[in-house]
C-alpha cells in the first residue's frame, strides 16, 4: 500500500531517534499480525472500488479488521491528498483506543504529542490531533459539531461511519447530511460499515433520488449486484452514469479467531448472581492468560458485582491467580477508562465489568471470554408524558453477536450467554434506531444549525413520526431556540455550539445573562450533571445513615442542584488532600477528577462564545466559586435551570403526591435525592425521569411556583 511506499520510510527514517526506533520495530511487528486478518488480502478491491464508487458500505464479521484497517488503506489515495480520513465512532472509549491501535500500527506516535503524528482523535472535551494528522478517529457528535465550522467538510477526502448498525441518531443525521454533501462534493469518499449493516437498506438509502449529472433523477445500478469480484473496473453495469456516483457494496468474509457460544439451559432471574458464579467458574477452571469481560447493565449493577467478586476473590487461596477488577461505564474519566487496555500484571487475570460501551469497536487485549448479561439500560422517549426515561431491556441479536465478537481477537475464545438459547433466538434482529425512541430537540437543533430549513424534508432512513418531530419543535420553541416562524434563533444558534442536550445549553445561556449573572455556579452543577453520579453507591442501611452524616455539611434545604455546587466548592476549596475528601463524604473522587474536567472544558468554551463578562478570561480567578450562592443567586440559579427544563416541573398535590405539569402523572422523589424524605414543597423542578418499578424524578430541586408565572406565560405550560 502507499502508506509503506518505501520512498516514505525512507523519509520518516531519515533521522532515527530511540522512540522512533520503536515505533517503528512495533509498526513491523504488528504489520505481521495485519497480514492475517481477513480484510488484508481484499485491499486492492477495496481501494480500487473507492476510486470507481463515491460510496461503499462495508459489512465483515467483528474482528475481520474494518475499523483499523480501511483507514489506513485509503488515506493516501488520491482523493485525500492533502485532506484527512474521518472515522466516527458510537463511543469515545472506541475512537481513542483505535486511534492508539492505528498510530501503533502506522509507526506514528498519536495526537499531539509530535507534529508529525498521523494518527489523532477527537472526543467531547478533549481534542488530540497534530498539524500532521491524517486519520482521525472521532465520536459522530464531534464530526457534526465540525460540521457547524464547515459545513462542507472540506478538511476531510474520506469520511467512514462506523458500527452503523448501532444506528444512533447521530449517525443517522450524519448518513443525512453525507447523502446531500456527496452530491456536491464530488470527489469526496464515504465509507459505511458494520459487522451486521443493513446493506440494503443502506443502498437504497443512497440511491433514492440520487441526481445524475444531467440533473435527471436517476435509479443507480450497484456494480456489486450480483458478487463484489464482479464489479472492480466493472462499468457494463453502470447504464452509462459517471462510475463515481455509485454506491459499491462489499462483504468480508471471515473471523481470525473462532468463539465458542455457551447458552444457560434454565432462564435465570438474578443476573448478578449469575455473572457472579460463572466468573468465577472462569477464573478457577480455565488456564491463563485468559481475561474476562462481562457486559452489565450500567453502573449501579457494575459496582454492586465488583464489590461482590473483591469479596469472594478474598477467599481464595494462592494456588489461584489474583484478579483485576475494572468497571468500565460512560462516566468514568478517561484516564480509568483507559485502564483496561493495560496488560494486567503478572499472575493476575483481568475482569472488565462494562456497559455496552466496550460492545462494538474495541479490542480489549488480553479478553478470551465473554459473559453476556443480555441486558442493557435503553433510552426511551415516553411520548405521552414528554420525557426521556432509562428502561433495562433485553438486547438485540446484534448486540449480542457485537459483544461475543469482544472475545476471539487475538486468540480463540468463549463466550458465555447468562440466557437460553431459545431467548437469544427471540430477540430483535436489530436494536430499534435511537430516533424512534428519543427525545428529538438536539437532532432537530442539530439539523437547524447546519442549514436545514425544513426537518421534514431532510433525507432520514427511518423517519421519526410526525408527532415526535412536531414535539421537539415544540419544546425548542419554548427554549427560545427556535423563532416564531421554527428559524433557529440567536440563542438556539449559542446552544447548538455547546457539546450540551439542548437543555442544558439552555441553562448555561440563561446564566451568562447579565440580569442572572450566576455563569460560574450554573457551569458547576451542569459539569456535575453531565458525569453520571457523584455520589458514591449506599446500598445497605449503615451506608446510608453514614452518608447522610458525612454529606450533612453539603447538603442544601433547596435541593439536589445546590448540593452539588456545595459539593463542588467544598472539593475545589480543599487543597491538601482531595481524595481524602471524597471519601469521608462518600463521594467518587473518580467522578470529582470527571467533573473538575468537564468544568474546565465548558468554562472555555463558554469563553469562546463570550458568554461571560470579558474580563473573566482566567479560569482560577473567573471560575472561583467557593463563597455560598445567598438567597438570591440560589433562586436565581434555579431560576436559570427551570428555563432549560419547563417541562420537568411537578407540584404538590393535596394528597401529599407529586403530579407533573406536562401529563399530569405521579412522580416520587428518588432515594437518591437530597430531598427523599424531606419537608414537602409546593413544586419540584427535576433533572431526569426515571422508570423503574415507578416513576422517580432525580436531582430534584425546590421552586416557587410563583416564579413560573413570572418565566413563562403560564399557558405554555401543559395544564394537567
Ligand atoms: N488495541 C488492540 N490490541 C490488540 N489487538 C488489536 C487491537 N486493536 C485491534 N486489534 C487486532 O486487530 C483486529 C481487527 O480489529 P478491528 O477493530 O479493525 O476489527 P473490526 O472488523 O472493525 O471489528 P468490529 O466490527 O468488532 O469493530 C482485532 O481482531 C485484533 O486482532
Amino acid at each position: 500500500m502507499a502508506a509503506e511506499s518505501t520512498t516514505k520510510r525512507k523519509r520518516e527514517s531519515a533521522k532515527p531517534s530511540a522512540g522512533s526506533t520503536s515505533l517503528q520495530q512495533k509498526r513491523v511487528k504488528l504489520l505481521e499480525d495485519r497480514k492475517h486478518l481477513p480484510i488484508w488480502s481484499r485491499q486492492k478491491d477495496i481501494r480500487q472500488a473507492l476510486r470507481d464508487h463515491q460510496i461503499l458500505i462495508l459489512s465483515g464479521e467483528t474482528g475481520s479488521g474494518k475499523s483499523t484497517q480501511i483507514p489506513q488503506f485509503i488515506y493516501d489515495e488520491f482523493y485525500c491528498r492533502k485532506l484527512k480520513v474521518a472515522v466516527t465512532q458510537p463511543r469515545r472509549v472506541a475512537a481513542i483506543s483505535l486511534a492508539r491501535r492505528v498510530a501503533d500500527e502506522l509507526g506514528s506516535p498519536l495526537g499531539s504529542s509530535s507534529p508529525a503524528s498521523k494518527v489523532g482523535y477527537s472526543v467531547r472535551f478533549d481534542e488530540n490531533t497534530s498539524p500532521g494528522t491524517r486519520i482521525k478517529f472521532l465520536t459522530e457528535g464531534m464530526l457534526l459539531q465540525e460540521m457547524l465550522r464547515d459545513a462542507e467538510l472540506k478538511q476531510y477526502g474520506c469520511i467512514i461511519v462506523d458500527e452503523v448498525h448501532e444506528r444512533s441518531v447521530n449517525v443517522d443525521l450524519l448518513l443525512g447530511f453525507l447523502k446531500g454533501l456527496v452530491s456536491r462534493r464530488k470527489e469526496m469518499k464515504v465509507v459505511v460499515m458494520s459487522a451486521t449493516a443493513d446493506v440494503e437498506g443502506l443502498r437504497r438509502f443512497f440511491d433514492e433520488g440520487v441526481v445524475a449529472n444531467d440533473g435527471k433523477a436517476d435509479v443507480l445500478v450497484n456494480g456489486a449486484d450480483d458478487a463484489w469480484e464482479g464489479f472492480s473496473g466493472d462499468d457494463s453495469k453502470t447504464n452509462g452514469m459517471p462510475a463515481a456516483n455509485k454506491v459499491a457494496t462489499c462483504h468480508v468474509e471471515g473471523r481470525q479467531y473462532p468463539v465458542m457460544t455457551r447458552y444457560l439451559d434454565v432462564a435465570t432471574d438474578d443476573v448478578i448472581e449469575a455473572s457472579l458464579s460463572r466468573i468465577f467458574q472462569i477464573h478457577c477452571k480455565e488456564p491463563m492468560p485468559g481475561d474476562i469481560l462481562v457486559f452489565m447493565t450500567g453502573q449501579e449493577s457494575i459496582q454492586s458485582l465488583q464489590k461482590l467478586v473483591e469479596e469472594y476473590a478474598q477467599g481464595l487461596t494462592v494456588d489461584y491467580p489474583k484478579l483485576l477488577v475494572l468497571p468500565l461505564f460512560a462516566a468514568l474519566p478517561q484516564t480509568a477508562q483507559q485502564r483496561i487496555f493495560l496488560p494486567a500484571p503478572r499472575n493476575t487475570r483481568k475482569l472488565i465489568l462494562s456497559t455496552n460501551i466496550a460492545e462494538t469497536s474495541v479490542t480489549v487485549p488480553g479478553v478470551r471470554f465473554v459473559v453476556d448479561t443480555g441486558k442493557a439500560k435503553i433510552k426511551q422517549f415516553r411520548n405521552k408524558i414528554g420525557l426521556d426515561s432509562l428502561l433495562i431491556k433485553p438486547v438485540s441479536r446484534s448486540s449480542a453477536d457485537q459483544r461475543k465478537g469482544r472475545a476471539g481477537r487475538e486468540a480463540a475464545g468463549q463466550c458465555f450467554r447468562l440466557y437460553t438459547e431459545q431467548a437469544y433466538q427471540s430477540l430483535e434482529k436489530d436494536p430499534k434506531p435511537e430516533i424512534l425512541r428519543c427525545d428529538l430537540s438536539q437532532a432537530i437543533l442539530t439539523m437547524k444549525a447546519r442549514g436545514v430549513i425544513d426537518v421534514l424534508a431532510f433525507p432520514l432512513i427511518t423517519p421519526p413520526p410526525r408527532e415526535a418531530l412536531e414535539k421537539a419543535l415544540l419544546n425548542l420553541y419554548q427554549l427560545n431556540a427556535l423563532d416564531d416562524h421554527g428559524a433557529i434563533s440567536s440563542t438556539g444558534r449559542q446552544i447548538a455550539r455547546l457539546p450540551l442536550t439542548p437543555s442544558l445549553g439552555r441553562v448555561i445561556i440563561e446564566a451568562a445573562k447579565p440580569s442572572m449573572n450566576c455563569l460560574p455556579q450554573v457551569i458547576d452543577i451542569v459539569s456535575c450533571l453531565s458525569v453520571e453520579t457523584i455520589w458514591l453507591p449506599t446500598e445497605t442501611e449503615e451506608a446510608r445513615e453514614r452518608a447522610t452524616l458525612a454529606r450533612q455539611e453539603l447538603g442544601k434545604r433547596q435541593g439536589d442542584h445546590l448540593t452539588l455546587l456545595a459539593a463542588v466548592q467544598a472539593y475545589t476549596a480543599e487543597q491538601t488532600d482531595r481524595r481524602r475528601w471524597a471519601e469521608d463524604h462518600l463521594i467518587s473522587h473518580r467522578a470529582m477528577q470527571n467533573v473538575m474536567d468537564v468544568r474546565k472544558q465548558l468554562w472555555s468554551q463558554c469563553l469562546q462564545a463570550k458568554l461571560q463578562p470579558a474580563k473573566a478570561t482566567n479560569l482560577s480567578t473567573s471560575i472561583n466559586t467557593s463563597t455560598p450562592p445567598d438567597e438570591e443567586t440560589a433562586d436565581k440559579i434555579l431560576q436559570c435551570f427551570l428555563h432549560g427544563l419547563p417541562n420537568n416541573i411537578a407540584r404538590l398535590c393535596p394528597d401529599g403526591s407529586y403530579k407533573t405539569f406536562v401529563g399530569n402523572q405521579t412522580v416520587a422523589i428518588h432515594p437518591g435525592s437530597w430531598m427523599f424524605g424531606r419537608k414537602k414543597v409546593e413544586g419540584i423542578l427535576y433533572q431526569e425521569f426515571v422508570f423503574t418499578n415507578r416513576a422517580y424524578a432525580r436531582n430534584v430541586s425546590a421552586i416557587q411556583l410563583g416564579w413560573l408565572e413570572e418565566l413563562f406565560r403560564v399557558g405554555d405550560l401543559g395544564q394537567g
